[in-house]
């Protein structure tokens, strides 16, 4: 009886082998095996799903820049689940607009509008079409319509209702047409440079700005010294940092508009002569140009002269070049500490500056980039001795209208920034002359919209504690841990079973 019952309760004991037979162990291995693999599998199909690329999803906005001698229609692109990222807004494509800037439509208003066709059907066809409708489309005006506005009001209303006319005409969100400010012109430059170059949200130093365009030019930077005038103060808080910036816009002192201040003032101390011996054009240069070319700005007063066209000849002198533009600048009065010109507050500039639209086109062609600037001035003297003749010969594709001025705009250019801004030979250095930050342009245009859009958030947006890759991976390997504990934690369990059945044998 008792060798049945033992029989029945421990057959291997019986036949003295160390057997252990446990009634529920195989449901629970079997149980266990199956978690396990259905771990495994799910935590290999993350795996597979978080990284298979991404189809990326794209927001557009567009960003009109009327300027003073062009418009260009620029795109702009970002991830859609990356709106308040810095840097991830990148130029998508950019379309000059063919012929002048919309201010010189003053006399046929509807040609502003008609001119913008060609490059907003080339928009339509770069931005995908189910996103059309949500693509925010500005115009900024900039110097040129501040001009014909000084000069016009009417004449600037009508070119900016045809241009707003005509953009309404497609597709996209229209979100206005107006003139900037030249303040709003150099605060947004400086937003531009100091986003793509990832400046906002890191705790380095900022990039000023220097913008030079036909009709006006602005400095914008942060300060060592308090700005002591409000005028010239602007102040953003950006991802949770405040920036108190200095910024200052001059109208009139784009280079074109100079060019004509200082013909201008050459003209008026030859009243009856024809001949304007220009020592900022090349020897041998000779032009004829109506006297009404020079004089058709409100930056000047006009002046009566003997003769309706005179002869422009170039003579190719650095020095003496530099002598006459120095005439355009009024250095004899501050009421502040310290100017910049005209009587214009500045404090003394600080840290490195980007120099973007006509700094880099000229100082790039006369490959003056990266000179010191004891050098800049020796290449430009011999640059401007050398006679048109020559000139032409060696640059046969470029427009001879920008060949003839790069003499005179590059002893601008240096003039503006040694005697107007105080620029020395020592802190030359800290001036890049850049065209472009990564793929988009250095400008006014991508501040803009990332204010309009309100993609710079004031405060920095909470970040999670890991990056999402590194989530997944550390859930993952943390799973995969418990798995394992829980293995050891079985097979230690089993043993024990083991052992306390060898013990009752
Ligand atoms: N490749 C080039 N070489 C020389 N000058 C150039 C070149 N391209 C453009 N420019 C000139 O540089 C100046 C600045 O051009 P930009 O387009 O930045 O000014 P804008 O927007 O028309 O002027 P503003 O901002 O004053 O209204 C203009 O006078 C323009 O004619």
């Amino acid at each position: 009886m008792n060798q049945s019952s033992s029989q029945t309760a421990f057959p291997q004991a019986e036949e003295g082998k160390v057997k252990v037979k446990n009634p529920w162990y195989r449901p629970v291995v079997i149980f266990l095996a199956a978690v396990i693999t259905m771990g495994i599998i799910i935590m290999v199909a993350i795996s597979v799903v978080q990284y298979k690329p991404l189809h990326q999803k794209y927001k557009y906005g567009i960003v009109l820049d009327a300027g003073s001698s062009h418009t260009s229609v620029f795109i702009y692109e970002w991830p859609a689940e990356k709106e308040n990222n810095t840097g991830m807004v990148r130029q998508k494509h950019t379309c000059n607009v063919k012929g002048k800037g919309i201010s010189s439509y003053s006399n046929n208003p509807k040609g502003a509008g008609a001119s913008l066709q060609e490059c907003m059907q080339e928009a339509k066809q770069k931005i995908p079409t189910h996103r059309h409708h949500e693509t925010p489309v500005y115009l900024g005006a900039t110097a040129g319509m501040r001009l014909l506005k000084m000069e016009n009001e009417e004449a600037s209303e009508n070119v900016l209702d045809s241009v707003a006319h005509s953009l309404k005409g497609y597709p996209f969100s229209y979100q206005g047409a107006r003139i900037i400010t030249g303040q709003e012109e150099g605060a947004f430059g400086w937003i531009t440079v100091n986003y793509l170059s990832e400046n906002l949200r890191k705790p380095t130093g900022t990039l000023g700005a220097l913008d030079l365009g036909g009709a006006s030019t602005q400095i914008t930077f942060v300060p060592q010294q308090e700005i002591e005038s409000h005028d010239n103060s602007i102040n953003f808080r950006l991802y949770g940092n405040d920036y108190h910036l200095y910024t200052h816009s001059f109208l009139c002192y784009g280079k074109d508009q100079v060019l004509k201040l200082s013909m201008g003032k050459k003209l008026e101390s030859t009243l009856k002569d024809d001949v304007l011996r220009d020592p900022c054009f090349h020897p041998g240069f000779n032009f004829t140009r109506t006297v009404q070319s020079v004089f058709n700005t409100p930056c000047m007063k006009e002046v009566k002269m003997a003769n309706e066209n005179f002869f422009h000849l170039g003579l190719g002198d650095w020095s003496q070049c530099q002598q006459s533009i120095r005439k355009v600048f009024n250095t004899s009065f501050c009421p502040y500490s310290r100017c910049s010109f005209n009587g214009v507050f500045q404090p003394s500039v600080d840290g490195d500056f980007g120099a973007f639209s006509a700094f880099f086109f000229v100082m790039d062609f006369l490959n003056l980039t990266s000179d010191t600037l004891a050098g800049t001035k020796q290449k430009l003297a011999t640059y401007c001795s050398t006679p048109w003749k020559k000139m032409t010969e060696n640059h046969p594709n470029t427009k001879e209208k920008y060949l003839s001025e790069y003499c005179f705009s590059a002893t601008y250019i240096l003039t503006l920034l040694e005697d107007g801004y105080k620029f020395t030979s020592d802190n030359w250095k800290d001036i890049r002359f850049i065209k472009k930050i990564g793929d988009s342009d250095a400008g006014w245009t991508l501040g803009y919209m990332l204010n309009m859009t309100n993609m710079i958030p004031a405060e920095a947006p909470d970040t999670p504690l890991m990056p999402y890759g590194g989530y997944v991976t550390f859930m993952l390997l943390f799973s995969l841990l418990i798995l394992l504990l829980l293995l050891l934690a079985y097979m230690y369990f089993r043993r024990s079973t083991r052992t306390a059945q060898k013990d009752i044998i």
